[in-house]
């Protein structure tokens, strides 16, 4: 098989499983009741260059050639890594989830039963989700050979990061106090020992 189709198929497949580890969280988290919600329309800007980066870019690189002018050579080894750094986030996602449990949400909202979660991955960062987030958009820089395409995700959901992380250890200070202010002190925000 073309090596560029095979990278088409991985990404595809990497959207997918990321997909559906979310689903049955998503149905979980339904029924909490949320009382407090911070920057809707913000959220859904934010949401929406995010998904443009890690989605809507690479699915236009993967069916159509529009953006084909800005592809570039590409070799098995660049291939296996992105799938490699893929699986690490695939994997680390998946904890996240099991770890939040009925805490998380897509935007910034406290449920009425809200639990500081500090144990499991969140023992050695305060975000580990975002971790996974910027794995996969580093997964797709490795794994998709074009220069538009390939960089989308870092762009789309760097904005995201960079404009609702403040906001939301604001609302968790908020919300938990000296509680979150010490686990802040003892944790980095994104990688153990570095940020
Ligand atoms: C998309 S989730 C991302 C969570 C976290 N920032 C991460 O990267 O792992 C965002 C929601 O998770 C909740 N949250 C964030 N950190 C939390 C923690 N340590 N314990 C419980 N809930 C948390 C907040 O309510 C926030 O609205």
């Amino acid at each position: 098989m073309n090596l560029i189709v095979a990278a088409k198929i991985a990404w595809a497949v990497g959207v997918v499983s990321w997909w559906l580890i979310r689903r049955p969280f998503e149905r979980k988290v339904k029924r909490e009741r949320v009382v407090d919600a911070r920057d809707r329309v913000r959220e859904f800007v934010l949401l929406s260059i995010s998904t443009l980066g890690l989605g809507i870019t690479p699915l236009v690189w993967a069916v159509t050639k529009a953006l084909n002018f800005a592809n570039y050579p590409y070799s098995p080894v660049q291939f296996a890594l992105g799938v490699l750094v893929f699986l690490f986030s695939l994997w680390l996602f998946r904890r996240t989830h099991k770890d939040l449990g009925k805490n998380w949400s897509v935007t910034l909202e406290i449920k009425d039963t809200h639990k500081l979660i500090t144990e499991g991955v969140y023992r050695y960062v305060r975000h580990p989700m975002y971790t996974a987030f910027f794995l996969w958009a580093l997964a797709q820089l490795i794994l998709i050979p074009n220069w538009i395409a390939g960089p989308a995700g870092v762009i789309g959901f760097g904005t995201l990061f960079l404009f609702r992380i403040g906001r939301e250890e604001q609302m968790m200070l908020d919300t938990f106090g000296d509680e979150y202010r010490a686990y802040s002190a003892r944790t980095a925000r994104l990688i153990p020992g570095v940020f």
